[in-house]
């Protein structure tokens, strides 16, 4: 599918630091725009329905589902997680740059359905490190953190199938990382067009 604006698709193993690198990036760049997905994940200590996560019951989830509301959906450890079309269809079609957080399976499925979406993955330095922030954090139970280091091992080996993989040592390092493939993808496509403009132009095509 094509579409105006630019979309990016951000997953990483619980604990790596994507939600902190998008948050940072967002204060950096209000022209990007967080897609909120929808989870039957109960919420955490400070979350707020509508602005970390749309939290529904299983039975909402599944009337969703039903519906055919979801773009993509997946089960990620022990909860289900899905984004909607509604909030990707509409703003991409209006030239807004999305940013999507969403673990690999939803990025492959992504990537199918918009083929110039640009996937980064976010990897922690060291498996001791994604350990302590999972502890450090403090919003997960130690079973509820082992079993998403026990996955964190699934999905660290799909990191090659992403355009870009980050690594998430020092913060500062990492968002401007972050910024730097955003900002590059800005150029590309808007350099893209304007070729594309140029030829239909000379082509004397409307
Ligand atoms: N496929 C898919 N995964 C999602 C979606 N929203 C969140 N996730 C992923 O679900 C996983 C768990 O998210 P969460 O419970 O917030 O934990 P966190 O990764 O530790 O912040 C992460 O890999 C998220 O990226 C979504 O809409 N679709
Ligand atoms: N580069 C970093 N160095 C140290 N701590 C970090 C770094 N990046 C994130 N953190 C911390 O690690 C924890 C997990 O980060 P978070 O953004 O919630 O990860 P994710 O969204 O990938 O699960 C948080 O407490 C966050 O403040």
């Amino acid at each position: 599918m094509d579409y105006p604006g630019n979309l990016f698709v951000v997953a990483a193993p619980s604990g790596a630091g994507k939600s902190s690198l998008v948050k940072a990036l967002m204060e950096l760049d209000s022209a990007i725009q967080p897609a909120v997905s929808h989870t039957t994940r109960p919420p955490r200590g400070q979350e707020k329905h509508g602005r970390e996560y749309f939290f529904l019951s299983p039975e909402e989830f599944d009337s969703m589902v039903r519906r055919d509301s979801f773009l993509e959906w997946a089960h990620v450890h022990g909860h289900r997680y899905g984004t909607s079309r509604h909030t990707i269809e509409e703003r991409v079609a209006h030239g807004a740059d999305v940013i999507l957080e969403i673990d690999f399976q939803g990025a492959i499925n992504i990537k199918r359905i918009f083929a110039n979406a640009v996937l980064i993955f976010i990897l922690p330095p060291s498996w001791e490190e994604l350990r302590s922030r999972l502890q450090r954090r403090g919003e997960d139970s130690a079973e509820v953190i082992e079993l998403r280091l026990q996955n964190a091992a699934i999905e660290m080996a799909q990191a090659q199938k992403f355009d870009f993989v980050i690594i998430n040592e020092l913060f500062e390092r990492a968002v401007f990382d972050l910024k730097t493939i955003v900002h590059a993808q800005r150029l590309k496509y808007s350099a893209q067009r304007r070729a594309r403009a140029d030829t239909f132009k000379a082509l004397h095509i409307p």
